[in-house]
């Protein structure tokens, strides 16, 4: 079996700390199954180019990462991926800032990914890039002359072409994606916008069921949503109900009913529209009041962009009004929490809450659904409310399906989850775990590198060139 080299701006050092984003979640246990290198950025912003990667050895993987100038931090992460890339993917055109300077300074981060990269690099090692950041990654490969395989997985959302379009540079950025073997998305819909960019836009050529052809070579497609190590949460969530941490917080709950929430600081996330629902939920059905307790843990996420900053203080203020309204001297309806919580407690709070809110404006997948639903008892399980525009609703569909823009919607299923009888509730949380089961995170990591190493190894791969532009191919 060749080497496999893992490639993401976010490298999962372990080191015991809590740190909240998905892309790491997800990457950790397949290479730990299969062993490798695992490269990236170390998190750091260096005052000088040391040129020096530092590794860290840890059951058979090599973690690899370099440092970046602030710079680099801030045209590439900041700039070009967070302020441009990430709210367009997540259809958020009208937030999208975009400088001539930030797309020059992603560029120059993906070149320095390579060049780095290639220091360890051998001829046979199959390579998996990872996510939004790191898009041109094949093509410079490709143009250094490496002859890997290589596959990309973009763990967001990809947008119709109508809205891809309105990214900047598009022509040049969204096209590098073909130089990947196999590029892979979180869902069908995902799967199909970008099928239909490069149709529509770039006027490929179907390739088979499954793929285009681009210049020499063909660029495979495919749908490989992001599952989580469900028996292992299950058992994890099932230890952590006794710990010190969630008893305690169980004792300060005086018998009233957990709702939860659990997000990073993030505007896709649907947070003020969650909050507002919760308000509504308080208005519209009193009964309630005194009788529950949601609890928002909430990490801040990218504090040096302005977006970030903006929904920060929304976020406060509302929980300020909704406790400031609603609340008693001896009731807070809301809590919220700004600290990252380890996964064992996570899961134990999962476990004893009675319903999880996982309401994103749009989501590429939304792990936290799925980890909500793996750490249930199923003998007495809690109600999943989940926004359709969730990755994670096309498998998790059993849950109440919710559109977070319409908060009287969200609080009449919060009121629904909350009086469900244990009949439904069982029910629904049977068809969920079976379908976390089917495809957990072990089966993805192998189901995308099975498609990759299925495929002929991509110099021989060649096929007509294809017409680089025009309209739309049958
Ligand atoms: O690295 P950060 O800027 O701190 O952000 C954290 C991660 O956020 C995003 O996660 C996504 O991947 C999840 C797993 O596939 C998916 O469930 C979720 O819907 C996505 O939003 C981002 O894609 C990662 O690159 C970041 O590391
Ligand atoms: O305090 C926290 C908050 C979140 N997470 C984890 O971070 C991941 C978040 O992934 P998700 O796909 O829900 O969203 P993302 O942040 O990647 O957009 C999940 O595994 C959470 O359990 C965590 O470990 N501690």
């Amino acid at each position: 079996m060749s080497r496999l080299v893992v490639v993401s701006n976010r490298v999962g050092i372990p080191d015991g700390s809590a740190r909240a984003g998905g892309l790491e979640v997800s990457i950790r246990p397949a290479l730990k199954k299969r062993g490798g290198i695992w490269f990236g950025w170390s998190g750091k912003v260096a005052e000088e180019r040391t040129g020096a990667a530092k590794t860290v050895e840890h059951d058979k993987v090599s973690y690899i990462t370099i440092d970046l100038l602030k710079g680099d931090y801030e045209e590439f992460y900041n700039g070009f991926a967070n302020r441009v890339l990430w709210p367009i993917l997540h259809y958020r055109l009208d937030l999208a800032e975009f400088t001539r300077r930030d797309l020059g300074g992603y560029f120059r981060v993906n070149q320095y990914f390579v060049e780095n990269l290639e220091r360890v690099l051998r001829p046979d090692d199959v390579i998996w890039v990872h996510d939004y950041h790191l898009m041109p990654l094949a093509q410079i490969l490709r143009e250094r002359g490496h002859k890997n395989r290589i596959g990309f997985f973009l763990h967001i959302p990809c947008p119709p072409p109508e809205i891809l379009t309105g990214l900047p540079n598009h022509e040049r950025l969204i096209p590098a994606l073909c130089h990947y073997d196999l590029v892979g998305f979180q869902t069908e819909n995902d799967a199909n916008n970008f099928s239909r960019y490069l149709a529509n836009e770039v006027g490929l050529r179907r390739a088979g069921d499954d793929g285009f052809y681009y210049e020499d070579r063909v660029v495979h497609i495919g749908i490989f949503p992001v599952g989580v190590e469900t028996e292992a949460f299950t058992r994890l969530a099932r230890r952590a109900i006794s710990t010190q941490f969630v008893s305690d917080v169980m004792a300060s709950m005086s018998d009233r009913a957990l709702i939860i929430g659990v997000d990073r600081l993030d505007y896709s996330k649907g947070i003020p529209e969650r909050l507002n629902a919760y308000e509504r939920f308080l208005a519209n059905f009193p009964d309630w009041r005194g009788l529950v307790t949601y609890l928002q843990i909430t990490p801040r996420s990218r504090t040096d962009i302005r977006e970030y900053a903006d929904i920060g203080r929304l976020v406060g203020e509302t929980v300020g009004r909704i406790n400031g309204t609603f609340g008693e001297a001896s009731w807070t309806p809301l809590r919220y929490i700004n600290k990252a919580h380890s996964r064992s407690s996570l899961a134990g709070l999962y476990r004893y809450a009675r319903v999880g809110l996982v309401t994103p404006l749009r989501d590429g997948m939304n792990l936290v659904a799925k980890e909500f639903i793996a750490a249930q008892d199923p003998d007495d399980p809690g109600v999943l409310v989940l926004s359709r525009f969730a990755g994670a609703a096309r498998e998790c569909s059993a849950a109440l399906l919710v559109n977070p823009y319409d908060s009287e919607g969200v609080a009449i299923a919060i009121n629904r989850a909350l009086g469900m009888p244990l009949e439904e509730r069982r029910m629904r949380h049977q068809a969920n775990y079976a379908a976390l089961t089917r495809n957990d995170l072990t089966q993805w990591a192998e189901r995308f590198l099975g498609r990759l190493e299925e495929h002929v190894p991509a110099e021989t791969e060649t096929r007509p060139a294809a017409r680089r532009s025009g309209g739309a191919v049958a």
